[in-house]
């Protein structure tokens, strides 16, 4: 198996707002080209210019509406995000829930608009269906797990072996990632070692004192 993937989203943490924005960006830069692992970063939105414009690295948006030009008052447009400097999104977070219709629409958009995406999903049958509609990943997430600390990959070991089975099956091209609690290296092996490819994952970066120390550890047994 290949270098792992791993995706940074900053949430509306302060850490990671504005100028902050840039510096964990800067800090994943620089354990990516050290190690030659993919780091992708998903600021805020008003922030996606800024990173992309000052950091080298791939900017992901943390939401994308199914919309197109026109009447669309506080969407998020994917020409907008694309022009930004951003070259992938995450769709529907568990903290930005879509309804299928809704999904199907934004991965239709980021498609239009040559965008990576990353669908969240909550359990297994909602991989499933994630899979289905054939995005470049799915990010397994269990609710109660995000933010604990508590790492899917040692809690609920079973969700993400269980997600990798059913996308396995439902279209191979699907890339699975796993998140929730992930933050030291040993969250990030069980989650190689189960069967993922990567991780998306928040505040054990984003929130550390150190976030490049913090993300040297998280890589360490890759
Ligand atoms: O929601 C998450 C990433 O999108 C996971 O958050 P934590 O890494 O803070 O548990």
């Amino acid at each position: 198996m290949g270098l792992p993937f791993i995706v940074l989203n900053y949430k509306t943490y302060l850490q990671g707002t504005g100028q902050g924005a840039v510096e964990i960006a800067k800090a994943c830069k620089a354990v990516s080209e050290d190690s030659g692992i993919e780091i992708a970063v998903a600021p805020q939105l008003p922030d996606i210019y800024r990173v992309a414009s000052e950091v080298e690295l791939p900017v992901f948006s943390q939401h994308l509406d199914g919309i197109g030009a026109g009447s669309f008052t506080g969407h998020v447009f994917g020409k907008s995000i694309k022009d930004a400097g951003a070259v992938g999104t995450l769709i529907n977070h568990s903290e930005k829930r879509l309804t299928l219709a809704e999904i199907e629409a934004s991965l239709k958009a980021a498609k239009k608009f040559g965008l990576r995406s990353v669908i969240c999903t909550n359990n297994v049958p909602t991989t499933a269906a994630a899979a289905a509609l054939g995005p470049d990943y799915v990010a397994i997430e269990p609710p109660e797990l995000i933010g604990s600390g508590i790492p899917v990959s040692k809690a609920d070991p079973e969700v993400v072996s269980g997600s990798v089975e059913a996308v396995a099956k439902i279209n191979s091209q699907v890339k699975v990632l796993c998140g929730a609690g992930i933050s030291k290296g040993e969250d990030l092996r069980a989650a190689l070692d189960l069967g993922s490819q990567g991780v998306l994952l928040a505040s054990g970066i984003v929130k550390a004192a150190d976030p490049k120390a913090a993300l040297e550890d998280l890589i360490r047994l890759v």
